[in-house]
């Protein structure tokens, strides 16, 4: 299998301030967003020993006893937060579960936020592991990787000829999720077809992805193709999901990707997907409809649409849980 040539977009212009680099950003994005829907940044800002401390932090997880990790699973299909066991999750519903464990975070609050007490959807705590540190460190990277993600999307909306503050009130209080993923070396038993992540599109706008050196995710071309995506040091892999299609009438292409994780090592991965606000209307932007090329979706919410989608794809742990653990 051939490595795949996906752009790298050099971010530094963007953190220049200047409407040129701006420009040149929202260009190259965009590009890569509709012909591709993959792309790496480099310059981004978001520090190495940040990175590294958050890859640290994931090792440090996913090394507890099995008992200490099922612990941080309460009411996982209602808040998407805590751990997700081996097996757990499946992309691809037509394969076997996937062969991971993952840890979510999402937007941290404290228990007597209104939005909590409300009982809006995805809204609640966070999860802590007692780890020194850990707390510090992973929120450190959530803020710091939302920070580029809104960053991003001023290049989007550029792009896509809206306001370059478009989408701020949209991402201010995002249903957004950072992932520690920890994928076991694949037994050369493993029953057909199950992978480290099965063959999927992101729910999301845009997911920030850091793999470790080990490799493993694939992405599909166009014409069905399988093709290595290699990791490339300092740089990020973005990806655009599905939800931004449905703001561009499918202008911008959200990509099946997968992990394959054969090689006998351990990987791990840090994903950050952005999803909107829970109450944001995701609807097709005015730029990108016209009498020729109506709306293709209907408006839905951040909320409604993430909903719709987690429950297609946790099957396999909703069968295994007990009854308190249900929505
Ligand atoms: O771990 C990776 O490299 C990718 C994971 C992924 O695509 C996902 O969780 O959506
Ligand atoms: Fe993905």
């Amino acid at each position: 299998m051939s490595e795949l040539e996906l752009p790298v977009i050099d971010l530094a212009p963007a953190f220049a301030g200047t409407p040129e680099g701006s420009q040149q950003v929202a260009s190259a994005l965009g590009k890569a967003a509709r012909e591709t829907g993959f792309f790496y940044v480099r310059n981004h800002g978001i520090e190495a020993e940040l990175i590294d401390a958050t890859f640290s932090a994931a090792h440090t997880l996913f090394a507890q006893p099995a008992d200490a990790k099922a612990a941080l699973s309460r009411n996982f299909f209602k808040t998407n937060r805590g751990y997700v066991p081996m097996k757990g999750e499946n992309l691809d519903p037509t394969k076997p579960s996937d062969l991971k464990e993952a840890y979510n975070i999402g937007l941290d609050l404290s228990a007597d936020d209104p939005r909590i007490l409300a009982g809006e959807p995805f809204r609640a705590v966070n999860l802590w592991p007692k780890l020194p540190g850990w707390k510090d460190t992973v929120l450190s990277y959530f803020n710091a990787i939302w920070d580029l993600g809104r960053t991003l999307h001023k290049a989007i909306a550029l792009d896509l000829g809206v306001e370059q503050t478009f989408f701020e009130d949209k991402l201010d209080a995002p249903l957004a999720t950072l992932r520690l993923l920890h994928y076991p070396p694949q037994p050369d038993d493993a029953d057909a077809g199950q992978i480290g992540a099965g063959t999927h599109t992101d729910y999301g706008n845009i997911t920030i992805l850091l793999p470790d050196a080990v490799g493993g995710l694939e992405v599909q071309r166009r014409d069905g193709i399988w093709l290595k995506a290699p990791t490339i040091e300092g740089a990020f892999v973005c990806n655009i999901g599905d939800c931004l299609m449905r703001w561009t009438n499918d202008i911008y292409v959200s990509t099946p990707h997968r992990v394959v994780n054969t090689g006998g090592k351990e990987r791990y991965s840090i994903a950050f997907f952005l999803d909107p606000n829970p109450d944001a209307e995701v609807a097709c932007l005015p730029t990108c409809q016209s009498s020729d090329k109506p709306a293709k979706y209907p408006p839905v919410s951040g909320a409604d649409y993430l909903r719709m989608r987690l429950d297609a794809s946790y099957e396999p742990v909703k069968a295994a849980a007990s009854e308190d653990t249900r929505l």
